[in-house]
This record gives C-alpha cells, sequence and structure tokens, in this order.
C-alpha cells in the first residue's frame, strides 16, 4: 500500500522545511512533524517559525492544519505513520570516548527506543539526519531486540540523507538535483525503497532519485560535506598565497573552476566556513577513520578543518594588526553574525571565532545582523566554550537593529556575513561617521573596495591585496593584504 501517513522525528532545519515540501507536494498524506520541545512545536504553529528561511513561511501556511501538523504527541504520530523520518540532531560528542570527534548518536538512539516502544505496526524507518556509516544497524538492532514481543511488527530501515543547505532550502528541496537513499539488498529492502522513491517522484523527476546499499549512502553523506568543505579549505589556503603574491583569489578561482572538471562553485574564499555539519561531518568521518587504522586517510580529512581554522585566525590577526597591533578600547562593528547569508543560525559560524578573538583582545564590540537574534548573539559569545568572563562580554559588547547605528563612532568595520543588504548600504553616510582612518575589512569579498577606497576607507579583504589604499594607511608589518 503507498505510503499515507508520514511522521518526522526532529523538527529542525531538516525535518521542518523537509517535511513541508512533501506536504506540499504531496496533498494525500498526511505529514505530522513531531519534537520534544514544546517551544519549537509552538513557534512552528505560529506566524513567526523557529527558523528563518526564504520561502518557508509561504510553504507551511499553505498546507498547516490541511495535511501538515506539528505536535509534540510523538507516541500518536509514530503508531498511525507508515514512514518515519528520523531528523535529530547528531552533534559531536563532548564528553566520553570519541569526545569532540564522534557524532553522538543519543538523539538517534532516543528515536528509535520511542519508535520500538509504541509501534503496533510494520514501519519503514529513515535516517534523515546525517550518521555515521553503519548507524542503520545500531537502529535495526535497537528496533528488533525492543519489539520481540510484538511479531507482527517489522521494520524497514533506510537511509536518505539531506543535502540542503540553509538559505535556499526550499528550492533545494523542490529541485532537488540528486535525493540519496539506501536500503537493504533484499526483497524487502528493495520495496521499501520503492516506497519512499515514490514520495519523492511526486515532484521529482526518476533520473534524480539515486539508490544504493545502505552503508554507500550513509557514507556518502559524510564525503559530500567533505568535498564541499574541502574546496573552501582549499581555496582558502590559496587566498593567504595570493595576498603576498598579488594574484586575485577570485581571479584564481575563476580560472580553476573554468575547467569543467573542476567547476565554479564553491570556491568563493572567505574568513573560513561555519554551520553546524561542515565541522561535525568531518570530524565524524575522521574518527570513523582512526578507529578503522587508516591514520593517513584520518590525518587527510583532518586538514581541511585544520586549513579552515588557520583561515579564521589569519583574519582576526590581520585586523588586530592593521590597526597598529591594538583594539584595546577601540569600537569595532560586525556587520553579520549568521554563519552565511539568508539565515539566522549562527552554529559554528566564523563570526564568534572573529568576535572571540577581538574581545579577548579587549575591543568594544558593536555587531549588527539582519536576521540573527539578539539573544543568540549574546548566547554564543557569553557561552564557556567562548569565554571565561561573560560579565566581560555583557560590558564590552552592543548588539544592534540598525547597520548606520553600529557603524557610528567606530574604528572599523569587520564584515563577517556575505549579507546582500551590506553591498548597497551608504557607505559614503558611514564614512563620515566613523572614527578615521576609517577601515573596512571585508571577509566576503563582496563590497565595491574601489569605491570604498575612493570614499577614503583603508580596505582590506582575502586573497587580494588592494594596491591603492588610502594615502595615509599605516599598515602592520605583516598585514598587508
Ligand atoms: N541543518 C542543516 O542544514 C542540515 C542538517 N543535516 C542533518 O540533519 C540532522 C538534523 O539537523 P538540524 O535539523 O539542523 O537539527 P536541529 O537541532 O535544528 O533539529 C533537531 C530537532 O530534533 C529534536 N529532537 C532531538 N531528539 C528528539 C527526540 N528523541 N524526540 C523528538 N525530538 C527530538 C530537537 O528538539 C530539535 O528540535 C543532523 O544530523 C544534521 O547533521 C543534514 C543536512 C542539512
Ligand atoms: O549537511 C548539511 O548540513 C549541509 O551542509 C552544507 O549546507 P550549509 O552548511 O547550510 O551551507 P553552505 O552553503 O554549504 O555553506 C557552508 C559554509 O561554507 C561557506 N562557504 C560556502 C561556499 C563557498 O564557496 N565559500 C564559503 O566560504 C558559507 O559561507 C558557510 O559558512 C551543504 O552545502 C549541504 O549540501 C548540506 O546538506
Amino acid at each position: 500500500m503507498p505510503i499515507q501517513k508520514i511522521c518526522c522525528i526532529g523538527a529542525g532545519y531538516v525535518g521542518g522545511p523537509t517535511c513541508s515540501v512533501i506536504a506540499l507536494k504531496c496533498p494525500d498524506i498526511k505529514v505530522t512533524v513531531v519534537d520534544k520541545s514544546q517551544e519549537r512545536i509552538d513557534q512552528w504553529n505560529s506566524e513567526k517559525l523557529p527558523i528563518y528561511e526564504p520561502g518557508l513561511y509561504d510553504v507551511v501556511k499553505q498546507r498547516r492544519g490541511e495535511n501538515l501538523f506539528f505536535s509534540t504527541d510523538i507516541d500518536n504520530a509514530i503508531k498511525e505513520a507508515d514512514l518515519i523520518f528520523i531528523s535529530v540532531n547528531t552533534p559531536t560528542k563532548t564528553f566520553g570516548n570519541g569526545k569532540g570527534r564522534a557524532a553522538d548518536l543519543k538523539y538517534v538512539e532516543s528515536a528509535a527506543r520511542m519508535i520500538a516502544e509504541v509501534a503496533n505496526s510494520s514501519k519503514i524507518v529513515v535516517e534523515k539526519s546525517t550518521v555515521p556509516v553503519r548507524a542503520a544497524e545500531s537502529i535495526s538492532n535497537i528496533l528488533t531486540a525492543n519489539t520481540f514481543n510484538k511479531p507482527n511488527v517489522k521494520f524497514q530501515i533506510l537511509s536518505n540523507p539531506e543535502f540542503l543547505a540553509e538559505g535556499t532550502a526550499i528550492n533545494d528541496l523542490l529541485y532537488a538535483d540528486r535525493v540519496l537513499i539506501g536500503g537493504e539488498d533484499s526483497a524487502e529492502g528493495h520495496a521499501a525503497i520503492e516506497e519512499l522513491c515514490k514520495v519523492y517522484e511526486r515532484w521529482l523527476p526518476r533520473k534524480n532519485i539515486l539508490t544504493t546499499n545502505t552503508w554507500s549512502s550513509e557514507l556518502s553523506k559524510l564525503a559530500a560535506n567533505a568535498f564541499l568543505a574541502q574546496r573552501i579549505s582549499s581555496i582558502n589556503s590559496l587566498s593567504a598565497v595570493c595576498e603576498t603574491t598579488g594574484a586575485d583569489v577570485s581571479e584564481v578561482a575563476r580560472a580553476v573552476g573554468w575547467d569543467s572538471r573542476i567547476g565554479p562553485k564553491f570556491l568563493q574564499a572567505s574568513i573560513g566556513f561555519g554551520g553546524s555539519c561542515f565541522k561535525k561531518d568531518i570530524l565524524n568521518l575522521v574518527y570513523i577513520c582512526e578507529g578503522l587504522n587508516l591514520p593517513e586517510v584520518a590525518a587527510y580529512w583532518q586538514q581541511v578543518i585544520d586549513m579552515n581554522d588557520y583561515q579564521k585566525s589569519r583574519f582576526s590577526a590581520k585586523v588586530i594588526e592593521s590597526l597598529f597591533n591594538t583594539v584595546t578600547d577601540k569600537r569595532i562593528t560586525l556587520l553579520g553574525f549568521a554563519f552565511k547569508k539568508d539565515t539566522g543560525d549562527t552554529r559554528e559560524s566564523p563570526a564568534i571565532d572573529v568576535a572571540k578573538t577581538l574581545l579577548d583582545e579587549g575591543a568594544k564590540l558593536h555587531v549588527y545582523d539582519p536576521k540573527v537574534e539578539h539573544s543568540q548573539i549574546l548566547e554564543d559569545l557569553t557561552h564557556p566554550q567562548v569565554t571565561e568572563e561573560p560579565e566581560h562580554v555583557r560590558k564590552s559588547l552592543t548588539i544592534h537593529s540598525d547597520p548606520y547605528e553600529a557603524t557610528a563612532g567606530t574604528h572599523a568595520i569587520v564584515l563577517c556575513t556575505e549579507w546582500d543588504e551590506f553591498v548597497s548600504l551608504d557607505y559614503q553616510r558611514i564614512y563620515e561617521g566613523m572614527m578615521k582612518p576609517a577601515y573596512v575589512f571585508d571577509g566576503r569579498k563582496i563590497l565595491d573596495h574601489q569605491k570604498l577606497q575612493s570614499i577614503g576607507f583603508i580596505v582590506q579583504t582575502i586573497g587580494k591585496r588592494l594596491s591603492r589604499n588610502s594615502p595615509n594607511r599605516v599598515w602592520g608589518s605583516k598585514a598587508q593584504i
């Protein structure tokens, strides 16, 4: 029988948008997204969704209350579903064996245990969360070991990793260039794969759906994120070479990416990649390789993270060096705090690292981001992993709702997120209100540097030495970019 009811455990950045699009495209399927957090569910049921994602509210509004439901009644949603997505978070472990590297599967395990406890009919259980290779085996073991007294209840476990990126999630889901489904190589496994294929085929061509064995699917997700992050680390490594040789990293990226074997995407040099997944998934891959006694492979992927850390600290160091090697009591403005544009998400945002370094150096930090909640910025910067002195941070930090207020009287602007609105700000007005010399550090390479220089700014950016800086510039000895 075709899938009639879907339950999704985890109403986060993946579960919410994915199931909203399924509900949109499959109006005859009842889709219930459940979460243990009442607050999150209340937000999904309100006008202000818990996540900012362009186009998401329109989709939710169309289907909510029709065939799309958000609820904390997890048991009931599991009971009635034919197919259950597990879309819970899989963060890096913070203690115990594998601390700081392995994926913490406690939420996946608890979801599997809930399913086993309440299911009274057979289900297709789909790993949507990003998990280590062979996690499906653990899920299967938990499910079968805990349903030995329910002989009629059978489970098929599929791996269906998600490839959406934040900020473009709705488009990524509506026009996915590939959907990956892994399953058991058996008649039952193939039948389960087919059922899930039929859901996606409601709006995607069959040729975009790739089916594999379970372990290939699980590993492919980690590999895809590792490859994407590797490209960013590769171009960022070259940005350092550009800054000292006169090459321009954008021109290099264009020339390299012009080769159709390489391609142009994901070659934008930056202050480093952020987001909840790249670092976590590569650490997970590194941990798996170490566990398999493959230290060379582990070291290879670890280098992608090391290069990213280097890029973030290199950028912060340049800011400080350029400002006469001291930012103590200087007003510095961070434009952008989200890990990329078009999202309010700050998880692993490179802006946090930059802010931390500047605060540690005694700067008076002013922050403006168009979408990140003020409380989130404060939480991130007073987190015990970021500072041992939250009081100092509170005193040194001002969060603004207006970019012109944020930049008034500041010594330097440090652009951390590539929000479109930063390109069209009135920089003449900003310059007039700033301390002189007025600095702009463009960590995303999005501004019109020539124009800024002609206004009078001293401009520095990633991967390019700007030759025509203001005549009254004073460079730090090693900071010439
Ligand atoms: N954020 C992203 O853009 C992408 C994330 N992923 C992967 O998808 C998974 C989910 O990521 P996000 O949606 O970002 O996480 P998230 O943290 O936004 O959402 C996870 C949700 O699961 C809920 N939850 C945890 N355990 C639960 C349980 N036992 N019962 C009910 N609810 C429970 C949490 O309360 C939370 O609301 C992760 O494995 C991540 O690696 C994959 C592709 C993209
Ligand atoms: O597993 C996941 O969570 C997701 O991770 C990434 O998506 P996301 O982290 O949302 O955003 P990206 O667009 O990949 O950007 C990640 C980081 O890299 C940076 N980046 C991206 C591209 C680039 O050329 N340069 C660059 O510095 C971004 O600014 C951002 O900080 C992947 O793109 C998704 O396919 C994947 O599903």
